[in-house]
């Protein structure tokens, strides 16, 4: 292994992530698994530097991703990864570096020149097209599909794939009914169905269920034992890579950090090449506060699903200031609609919301005037302008006002910055204030929308959606340290998660909600394991 560990980030790793599986396997037995002509091509970088204008995203990286593997690249956000990984697959051309495929260099100019490699990659977010069913999102994306397609041979031939996969979907299921896992599962179905035997995955777990990853995982790690497929997979979760992977490659600032086998690693160890100098994040502790008078009540709330079903049937809830306010449960159970409706993305179908007393719509003034601020899940698609500049997407909520407007006109100056206190503030990693906000890592979109909604001079209402979606471990106790900083204000918090143990430890009380109801109700620390799970699985 290389990397050096400092011993204080070892300790604090540790208690950490005191939950972890043993390797399943390593990578020799695996490859004694199968004939070695028949495993997936060897896959190696080899010093690779990708320039974006003066700024150095990855520099002189190297990495080989073995036959019949499952190797891990990590990383803190802003790191380098997905920049790494999208210059493999042709998505971004390296400025530096080669890409050898079974030890022959190669120029990948596009994805689909990767897929002549046997090279796919599922990202970060879902691709597949919401209005369709399974079988037409894989049949899109085979690069041949005819322009007249005889269904029925289609159907059969999607069938006979379905039954030797890992994974089984029902093909005439529209996107829009499958949970998160299943859309998962289909995002790799679709890389399986081209044939790619390399898959290179960003993130595959971040909006699954400890149950629905530790499936989806092991399913994928069949296949790498059996020698059908390789895997390099960015992740920030430890206990996923303790039970499934092989090999770790750590990336530092865009430089290499480390590599080794799982076998030979402990969690501290692979923090500590991720860290480097130990920066240890700071934890808020909750305060006394003295929640009485209700910021927000929903009564009888019902909403439906984009496919006209019912989402929500009746939820009655009260935040009051001072209070976080969990809501655990499966994804697709509502709680989607439930953060639309109280965001004034999705209109109610009945029953009433009273933000401080009065009647709230959820329109932009009514948000304004109440102090109502939303971090929503996915941010850069429902909560930014992708191809606006960080220091845009910073002012949107202010844009229109003093000292950012005068009348109709807009102060650039202004804009900057507040742009440029906030990017320090709330450390966000951009190149400058004008980058597009879509350039910045998942991360630092993620960092950038709690800013703007966290700056405001005075909230009352703040929502938030698995807030700490694909964020390392150090952005993670930094976001949450920000929530309990809300709360100990007095602001009345609403966290919707599908991390059970992130609204354990942040809620002061909460409910699991299950097909659009509220069916358990609890403080964390009287809270009944054995009936949540059950709640959660809808029994
Ligand atoms: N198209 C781009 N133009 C300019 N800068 C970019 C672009 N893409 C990425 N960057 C910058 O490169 C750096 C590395 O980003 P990258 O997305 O590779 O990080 P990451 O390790 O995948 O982070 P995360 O865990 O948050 O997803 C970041 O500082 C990001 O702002």
């Amino acid at each position: 292994m290389s990397g050096s560990i400092p011993n204080e980030s070892a300790d604090f790793v540790s208690q950490m992530t005191s939950e972890v599986v043993s390797p399943i396997t390593n990578s020799s037995e695996t490859r004694a698994a199968t004939n070695p002509s028949d495993l997936p091509p060897e896959v190696e970088v080899v010093n690779l530097t990708k320039r974006f204008g003066n700024f150095t995203a990855v520099e002189q990286v190297s990495l080989k991703l073995r036959p019949g593997t499952f190797h891990a690249l990590l990383g803190e956000n802003g790191a380098g990864k997905s920049t790494l990984v999208k210059c493999i697959m042709g998505y971004h051309p390296a400025t530096l570096g080669e890409i050898l495929i079974d030890k022959q260099s190669r120029e990948i100019h596009s994805p689909r020149d990767a897929c002549k490699y046997s090279l796919g990659m599922v990202y970060q977010h879902f691709t597949v097209v919401p209005a369709m069913t399974v079988a037409e999102n894989l049949l899109l994306v085979r690069p041949d599909t005819p322009m007249v397609i005889n269904w029925a041979t289609e159907f059969a031939k999607l069938e006979e794939f379905m039954a030797t996969s890992p994974f089984q979907i029902d093909l005439n299921m529209p996107i829009s009914q499958l949970a998160a896992g299943q859309k998962q599962k289909l995002e790799i179905l679709k890389q399986l169905y081209l044939k790619n035997r390399v898959l290179i995955l960003d993130e595959p777990t971040s909006v699954l269920t400890p149950q629905e990853a530790d499936e989806v995982l092991g399913l994928l790690r069949e296949e790498v034992t059996a020698g059908r497929l390789s895997v390099l997979m960015i992740s920030h979760k430890f206990r996923e890579i303790m039970a499934f992977v092989d090999e770790v490659t750590v990336l530092r600032k865009g430089k290499f950090a480390g590599h080794g086998y799982v076998k030979d690693l402990t969690v501290a160890d692979m923090a500590a090449m991720m860290l480097g100098e130990q920066r240890e994040p700071k934890k808020v502790a909750k305060t006394e506060t003295n929640p009485e008078t209700p910021t927000l009540e929903v009564k009888g709330l019902c909403a439906n699903k984009d496919n006209g079903f019912p989402a929500l049937e009746g939820l009655d809830l009260t935040i009051r200031g001072g209070e976080i306010i969990g809501i655990a449960g499966v994804s697709g159970n509502g709680q989607r609609e439930l953060v639309e409706v109280l965001s004034g993305q999705r209109p109610p179908t009945g029953g009433q919301i009273l933000v401080n007393g009065e009647v709230y719509g959820a329109t932009r003034a009514e948000m304004q005037k109440h102090h109502v601020y939303a971090l929503p899940e996915e941010p850069l698609r429902n909560a930014c302008v992708p191809h606006m500049s960080v220091a845009e997407n910073l002012a949107l909520r202010t844009f229109d006002r003093p000292p950012q407007a005068k009348g109709i006109l807009l102060i650039f100056k202004a804009i900057r910055d507040m742009a440029k206190n906030l990017i320090g503030v709330f450390s966000i990693k951009t190149p400058s204030p004008d980058t597009p906000i879509g350039n910045l890592s998942g991360g630092n979109v993620q960092r950038a929308v709690l800013a703007r909604e966290l700056s405001a001079n005075k909230i009352n209402l703040l929502i938030v959606a698995n807030p700490v979606f694909g964020l390392d471990f150090n952005a993670v106790e930094y976001i949450h340290g920000q929530l309990v900083e809300a709360r100990n204000r007095g602001v009345a918090v609403l966290l919707v998660s599908e991390d059970l143990d992130e609204v354990l430890a942040l809620s002061d009380r909460f409910m699991v909600i299950s097909d659009g109801k509220f069916t358990y109700e609890s403080t964390p620390a009287e809270a009944d394991f054995a009936t949540i799970g059950q709640k959660m699985a809808g029994h």
